[in-house]
């Protein structure tokens, strides 16, 4: 992707840290300031986990904080992440259940910023003002604007904290029904976005897609299974509350899925690396990938090593596994991630660029290699909003390049018989099976294997999921399989048999 990234599942919330406190009780006279709530010995403490809003009550500073923070992250000059955490630093007496519905709602504008634009035409006070409740509004009712009565819950939620006119202005515009809109105002994507949506998946699904994107991603975890089971997890998942429910994952063999949205980053599982919070299809492609104990495996692109991770515990901590990339911090971000899971197998390298010669000493030796591509990640747009407003053709097509060179340069690494996984966070086919026709037109030593094949043994008496007859590509939907978009080509290197000599 062109945005740094740190992981693709960390929520803005997750970065953000203060005291936690049920009161919004202040003594100063700046209703945005109150150092008393942070705790005693005046340490921020706790992360903050994604919340279920269904109790929460709005504040009047919930807006005025939202005021304050739109006009940097709709610059779109910086991803959003990093303007809320910023922000967030700068308030450190807000708690956590603010920080949570602060950037719930500020997020909520970025992935409904048409609609909400046309419906703040109307209303009194100030454009971000009107944003900001409708950003509210849907965070409350969790997505829902339109149609639902959680709409109307949602504004009876708000109703102390409104001035004259806007409780009915929100019921007025709440009632707008969507379908009036023009689509590109009620999908909510740029007109180039959905224009490439159009081509691919096809006019008949972009809508359903482009609505599935307008909602918060799910909250997914991959049981760390050197140190705990799927089973386990559940059960002690299912032990936070009655507020919580966690259901298998319907697709990733060690996932659980948790039905509203805990703060998990304190708990001892998470301390003792039981868990990490992993989208089901990132989960999935590390199955694509089908390592096996005692390889030679290298995550080309591994980031903070959310895939690194659930790679070295397909290989139960055996054989030699290299996290390489080019951003030292996201290495960095890897360290403590990879203490936690207890794996020995992990050794993350820094590269200067596809080219470093670290690299090149690799050549050859390889069993398993995979590149999880930067890319615009149109398919993380339900955790990353921003991007549909930052991204843009013109950037695509720099990335293609950067796919073309990192895959050519990481298919150096693989010996005969050796399995490549070129894979992307994008839904736009010039990123994905555009660069995987490129690359198995160019190097003919390598042939594709399809995925359906490889994913076989996970599900054996069914068409695998993401997997086509049409095609030897992977590929998952936000609106069919509810994951982030993902694409995977595998190839495999052939083997040469050399005829032998003729005697003379
Ligand atoms: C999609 S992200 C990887 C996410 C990661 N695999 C994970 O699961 O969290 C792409 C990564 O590619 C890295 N990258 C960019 N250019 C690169 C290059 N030339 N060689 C290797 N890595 C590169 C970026 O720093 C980024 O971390």
């Amino acid at each position: 992707m062109s945005k740094e990234r740190s992981s693709r599942n960390a929520s803005p919330r997750a970065r953000a840290r203060s005291s936690d406190s049920k009161n919004y009780a202040t003594k100063s006279k700046d209703p945005l300031r109150n150092p008393e709530r942070r705790n005693a010995s005046g340490n921020l403490i706790g992360p903050v986990g994604q919340k279920n809003f269904s109790n929460a009550k709005a504040l009047p500073q919930h807006a005025i904080h939202l005021e304050r923070l739109l006009p940097e992250m709709l610059s779109f000059e910086q991803p959003a992440d990093r303007v809320v955490s910023r922000y967030f630093r700068a308030e450190p007496q807000l708690g956590n259940r603010d920080r949570a519905l602060i950037a719930e709602s500020a997020f909520a504008i970025l992935r409904r910023k048409n609609e909400f634009s046309q419906l703040a035409v109307s209303g009194e006070g100030s454009q971000a003002r009107r944003l900001a409740l409708l950003g509210l509004m849907s965070a409350l009712s969790e997505g829902g604007l339109g149609t639902s009565n959680r709409a109307e819950s949602a504004i009876a939620d708000l109703a102390h904290v409104l001035k004259p006119g806007e409780y009915e202005w929100l019921v007025h515009v709440s009632k707008i029904d969507p379908e009036t809109l023009n689509p590109l105002v009620r999908n909510n994507l740029p007109e180039w976005l959905w224009d490439a949506f159009g081509k691919y998946p096809g006019e008949e699904s972009r809508e359903a897609l482009a609505k599935s994107l307008m909602h918060p991603a799910l909250l997914d975890l991959r049981a760390n299974t050197m140190k705990t089971t799927r089973e386990q997890l559940l059960l002690e998942m299912n032990a936070l509350g009655g507020r919580y429910q966690a259901i298998p994952t319907p697709y990733a063999p060690d996932g659980v899925r948790i039905m509203g949205k805990p703060a998990l980053q304190n708990t001892v599982g998470f301390k003792a690396g039981m868990f990490e919070v992993q989208d089901e299809g990132s989960q999935l492609l590390a199955y694509l990938l089908a390592p096996k104990r005692g390889e030679m495996v290298v995550d080309f692109c591994a980031g903070a090593g959310g895939k690194t991770l659930a790679i070295g515990a397909l290989m139960r901590s055996t054989g030699r596994l290299y996290a390489l990339d080019t951003s030292e911090r996201r290495l960095a971000n890897l360290k403590p991630r990879q203490a936690r899971s207890g794996l020995s197998n992990v050794h993350p390298v820094w590269i200067d660029s596809e080219n470093d010669t670290k690299i090149k000493r690799l050549a050859g030796k390889i069993d398993r290699v995979l590149v999880d591509a930067p890319c615009s990640g149109m398919g993380t747009l339900r955790r990353n909003p921003d991007l549909k407003w930052r991204q843009t053709p013109e950037g695509v097509l720099e990335l293609n390049v950067k796919q073309a060179n990192i895959l050519a340069s990481a298919s150096r690494l693989l010996k005969p018989g050796g399995r490549l996984v070129y894979a992307t966070c994008s839904l736009l086919p010039q990123e994905n099976q555009g660069i995987a026709e490129d690359f198995l037109a160019k190097h003919p030593e390598f042939e594709v294997v399809p995925a359906a094949e490889v994913l076989k043994p996970l599900f054996p008496n069914q068409m695998p999921i993401g997997c086509s007859p049409d095609n030897p590509w992977w590929q998952l939907w936000p609106h069919i399989h509810g994951t982030d978009g993902f694409f995977g080509a595998v190839f495999q290197k052939k083997i040469v048999v050399k005829a032998p000599k003729e005697e003379a």
